[in-house]
């Protein structure tokens, strides 16, 4: 089984507006309420690819009983822990760029901590978790280090999709698979990155860290797979951009599920640009009509 977790879910406030006025008032051209947090995208991928799995982290107030209503209607398996506090709501402002406005998260209490600590009580050797996203203030840094400690005394694997110091601790204990994009890859060990040797530098580094696969993606550019000597490359197809949040979760959703249906890692990586690409061309998340047709169009070549 695939489990998901996402400690920090949102509920995504997309705001579109013609021009931006700071101090003024601006009139919404288009907006739009999505479930969001990078496990919860990471699932609603898995399931139009057909993976079955199980979404689980925590969820509170009328955001969180909204992601969990839509959740419910994609036919989604959801284990949250519910809390008291509200989930948070991040923006997301459209008006020519992107830009993102994200909540920091609600307080978890010891009680509601304990509650999912619980649920991972469940896991077998074989499964995969998937831990994404940032973490609550209240949980404390440290706190995938002790869902990985579970993770691996049930002989489960992980991926983990965070940044900074999260990141760096979780290498050593063996991710299934880290995908930084290249801006997070240079903040990690606080370089500047300008060309793809440079990425390929830094990227090994992970490998040598101790993850078994890197993605490094590159939004339209595609992005690099690392894995044992070997690195290869994957463009993206062209298209119109329409929302782009998401795309990384899209992609370790096409990853992980494809590896998992099919252990092929060339067959994962062309589905995870695939999921990627087809998330940023779409209003929502990728379906998995659109997945399939971009599929065919990704090249991969080695380096
Ligand atoms: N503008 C784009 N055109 C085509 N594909 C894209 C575009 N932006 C993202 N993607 C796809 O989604 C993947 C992940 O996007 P990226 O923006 O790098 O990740 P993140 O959302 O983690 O920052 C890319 O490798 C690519 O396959
Ligand atoms: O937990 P964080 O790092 O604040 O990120 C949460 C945000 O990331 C997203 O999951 C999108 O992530 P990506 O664009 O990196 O795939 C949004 O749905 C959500 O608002």
């Amino acid at each position: 089984m695939i489990y998901t977790v996402t400690l920090n879910p949102s509920v995504d406030y997309i705001v579109e507006v013609e021009e931006l006025t700071l101090g003024g008032l601006n009139r919404m051209k288009r907006d739009m309420k999505l479930p969001g947090g990078k496990g919860i995208n990471v699932s609603r991928v898995l399931k139009q690819l057909g993976v079955e799995n199980t979404a689980t982290g925590f969820l509170g107030g009328f955001t969180g009983g909204y992601i969990d209503t839509w959740l419910g209607q994609e036919g989604i398996s959801g284990d949250f822990v519910p809390i008291a506090d509200d989930t948070r709501i991040n923006i997301k402002l459209k008006a020519g760029q992107e830009t993102e406005i994200n909540g920091a998260g609600p307080v978890i209490t010891e009680t509601e901590t304990a509650s999912l600590l619980h649920k991972l009580d469940a896991l077998k050797p074989g499964d995969i978790v998937i831990l994404s996203g940032s973490t609550p203030p209240s949980l404390g840094g440290d706190f995938y280090s002790r869902l990985i400690t579970v993770c691996k005394q049930k002989g489960a694997e992980f991926v983990i999709d965070t940044t900074g110091q999260a990141l760096q601790d979780a290498l050593s204990q063996g991710p299934l698979l880290v995908k930084p994009n290249h801006h997070e890859l240079a903040e990690l060990f606080g370089v500047q990155i300008s060309t793809r040797e440079e990425i390929i530098t830094y990227g090994r580094k992970l490998l040598e860290g101790g993850a078994k696969h890197v993605l490094v993606s590159m939004a339209g550019e595609g992005a690099l797979f690392i894995s044992g000597q070997e690195v290869y490359h994957a463009s993206a197809p062209k298209g119109q951009v329409r929302n782009s949040v998401g795309a990384g979760d899209s992609m370790i959703a096409g990853f992980v599920g494809t590896l998992s249906l099919t252990g092929n890692v060339l067959e994962a990586f062309r589905a995870g640009v695939a999921s990627g690409s087809a998330t940023a061309f779409s209003d929502d998340l990728a379906d998995r009509a659109l997945i399939e047709e971009l599929r065919p169009l990704i090249a991969i070549s080695q380096l």
